[in-house]
């Protein structure tokens, strides 16, 4: 997989050299390239936003650095300058994700689609957000997705990217060792995980329970399933399936 970063702050990614994503990006499973947004400009001080129609506090990133940046992206990952009829374009061109508030919820599910993608492209907004016609105009030549990580707000789309990027990457392929690992987690099966015990047996006078020390595999699959129903509904209770 390609993943292409656009920011005003190439800097922040280098974290993504450590770890899972950086040992994938040694490999070659990961092929990470981060891109600076004020590359794109062309004035002396490399302005990347301005104050925004209709008035209003703040900033609005201007699309003009946005157009050029993301242009020069889709050239190379895909030289072709038009569809031929070998490749349809809707399958060839890479995926847009704008980290936003108002975006569509990113959950597993979402993670387990975007691990599919051959190209993604992320664009990190700052200040009040990116002028619309960054988005309307590429949506026309492809797929572009704004993602939500959660109803709050963060000063910029990089905190975003980089979760996202951790639990797409973590599900590809060759990523993280032992794939089993990555069967039993909170939300693969749409519920919270159950709690996990290791040695000691005691710790402070909290025991480990009984049952995960009994060797008795049903009874320790059957207490695991009946904790995660628990947890989901004392914690979730949302993601709980609908009662049939
Ligand atoms: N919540 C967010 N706030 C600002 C930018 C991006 C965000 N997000 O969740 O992707």
């Amino acid at each position: 997989m390609r993943i292409d970063i656009i920011t005003i702050f190439p800097e922040f990614f280098s974290v993504l050299d450590v770890s899972l994503v950086g040992k994938a990006r040694q490999s070659g499973l990961i092929d990470l390239r981060v891109h600076n947004l004020r590359d794109h400009t062309h004035d002396r001080h490399h302005t990347v936003d301005d104050t925004p129609y209709g008035g209003g506090a703040g900033m609005v990133m201007k699309p003009e650095p946005w157009g050029d940046a993301i242009d020069a992206i889709l050239t190379d990952v895909h030289p072709l300058t038009e569809p031929t009829e070998q490749t349809d374009a809707t399958d060839a061109a890479p995926l847009l994700i704008f980290p936003s508030p108002a975006g569509e919820l990113f959950t597993q599910a979402m993670a387990r689609e975007l691990a599919e993608e051959p190209n993604l492209i992320f664009g990190c907004g700052r200040y009040e957000g990116i002028d619309q016609r960054v988005f309307d105009h590429y949506a026309e030549a492809g797929r572009v997705r704004l993602v939500s990580l959660g109803d709050y707000v963060l000063n910029g789309g990089e905190v975003a990217v980089m979760a996202m990027i951790e639990a797409v990457g973590r599900l590809i392929p060759g990523v993280v060792g032992n794939p089993e690992s990555l069967v039993e987690e909170s939300h693969e099966d749409g519920l919270l995980e159950y709690p996990s015990y290791t040695k000691p047996a005691a710790w402070r006078g909290l025991e480990v329970p009984p049952v995960l020390r009994s060797g008795n595999h049903g009874a320790v699959a059957a207490w695991r399933r009946e904790q995660q129903l628990e947890r989901t509904a004392r914690v979730r209770p949302d993601l709980l399936p609908p009662a049939n």
